[in-house]
């Protein structure tokens, strides 16, 4: 096997463009959403203030998250043509291809016009996304025709509302905020990026969207959070998590959610959802899990000067909840459509078409012989 080159390889470090959504690791470890610091969002605001701020550059005062608020849950319920597609989608596809084709199909029936629909195309795949993953999920594993909308005020309630069909708790709620928060917009990452590119081609913010859930579905990026959890159930305790995480790293394997393009020594969200994590299974009643995700990220911090990213702790916080793993990247998307949707309008106010060049290493220039003599 060659050895890996990583020249220029990723792009990392390189700028490819100006934003004024987001800085990631400007000082060091920090995040910020329009100046905002994430852990002061994740503390005083609501994810639909997130949202509001994102799409319309300033946090809303009351009437204006009344209004908004009122708008996205106009915009909840999904067109019937939408709701035969999802019943037709086998049980066995993954939920990440249902979000991919939930979002194309709706730009089918409710296209972008013109760009002047823009915001009205971003608050209704904003306000449709948990719909459209509850509604197929219920369906196609337990035969159920759910009712699109709900009274929950905030969409990680009604998303949670939807999923399980009762009304969640005050710290259900509050968890899913936050975790939404925490995952709406992270500057250039290869989702956000997929979606830019797209947009500066001038294309319509549905096929933007729809490639940018194909870039997160990857383990490399939101399938972490799946990846991880899956890893943290094969472990028994705290002593076999470090051992078999041991000979994880000696077989050359990566630990999903661990590391990071960009920060260098902590995510900004860990922090968070960790602290949400620990609550969340105290509430649950057995904390093995919980104890387990801690003993992992000490054993890579030791090992390896490796922390953990925002996907790690959200495996167990969720899993806290009883949302199925398989779950766990969809709600990624519900959360990164706010981020996705405000670069693709940045994108649009500034334009030129994205087209990086490549350093060719392929043959020399040579004659395509008669296909009797190769
Ligand atoms: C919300 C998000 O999308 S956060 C990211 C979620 N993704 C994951 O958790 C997947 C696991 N992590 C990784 O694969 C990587 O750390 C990435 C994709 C996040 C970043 O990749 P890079 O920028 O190439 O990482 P970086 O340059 O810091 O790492 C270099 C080396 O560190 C090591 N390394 C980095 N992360 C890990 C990991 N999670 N497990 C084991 N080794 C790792 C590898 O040896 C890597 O070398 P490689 O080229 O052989 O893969
Ligand atoms: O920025 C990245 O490369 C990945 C990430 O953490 C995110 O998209 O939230």
């Amino acid at each position: 096997m060659v050895d890996k080159k990583l020249g220029g390889a990723g792009l990392r470090g390189q700028s490819a463009g100006e934003t004024s959504l987001c800085t990631v690791g400007k000082s060091g470890s920090g995040l910020t959403y329009c100046g905002y610091d994430v852990s002061d969002l994740a503390e005083n605001a609501t994810f639909e203030e997130v949202a509001y701020l994102l799409f319309y550059g300033e946090l809303p005062n009351q009437e204006q998250l009344d209004s908004y608020r009122d708008q996205l849950k106009s915009m909840q319920d999904l067109p019937e043509a939408l709701k035969n597609v999802l019943r037709l989608v086998p049980a066995s596809a993954h939920p990440m291809d249902v979000m991919r084709t939930g979002a194309s199909f709706l730009g089918n029936v409710e296209p972008e016009a013109s760009f002047d629909d823009q915001l009205t195309a971003a608050n209704r795949l904003l306000a449709a996304f948990p719909a459209i993953m509850c509604y197929w999920y219920r369906f196609s594993h337990d035969g159920v025709e759910i009712d699109c909308t709900s009274e929950e005020i905030g969409l990680g309630g009604h998303f949670l509302k939807l999923l399980t069909g009762k009304t969640p708790s005050d710290l259900h709620r509050r968890v899913m905020d936050v975790s939404l928060i925490l995952y709406a917009e992270h500057e250039f990452n290869a989702s956000t990026f997929t979606a830019r590119v797209c947009a500066s081609t001038l294309s319509d913010m549905y096929s933007c969207i729809t490639g940018a859930i194909g870039s997160l579905r990857g383990p490399l990026h939101g399938g972490a959070n799946e990846a991880a959890m899956d890893m943290i159930q094969g472990f028994t305790s705290p002593e076999d998590a470090k051992l078999q995480m041991a000979g994880m790293l000696e077989r050359k394997e990566k630990i999903m959610g661990f590391g990071h393009a960009v920060y260098r020594t902590s995510d900004p969200r860990n922090g968070i959802i960790k602290a949400w994590s620990e609550k969340l299974a105290k509430e649950f009643g057995d904390t093995s899990l919980y104890d387990i995700s801690v003993a992992c990220e000490e054993y890579m911090w030791d090992t390896k000067k490796l922390f953990c990213n925002a996907d790690f702790f959200h495996a167990s916080a969720y899993h806290f909840m009883g949302i199925p793993t398989k779950l766990f990247t969809p709600i990624f998307v519900c959360s990164r459509i706010t981020g996705w949707a405000a670069h693709v309008m940045e994108q649009r106010e500034n334009n030129r078409i994205i087209r990086p060049s490549a350093d060719y290493i392929g043959p020399e220039p040579r004659a395509v012989l008669p296909i009797a003599s190769r």
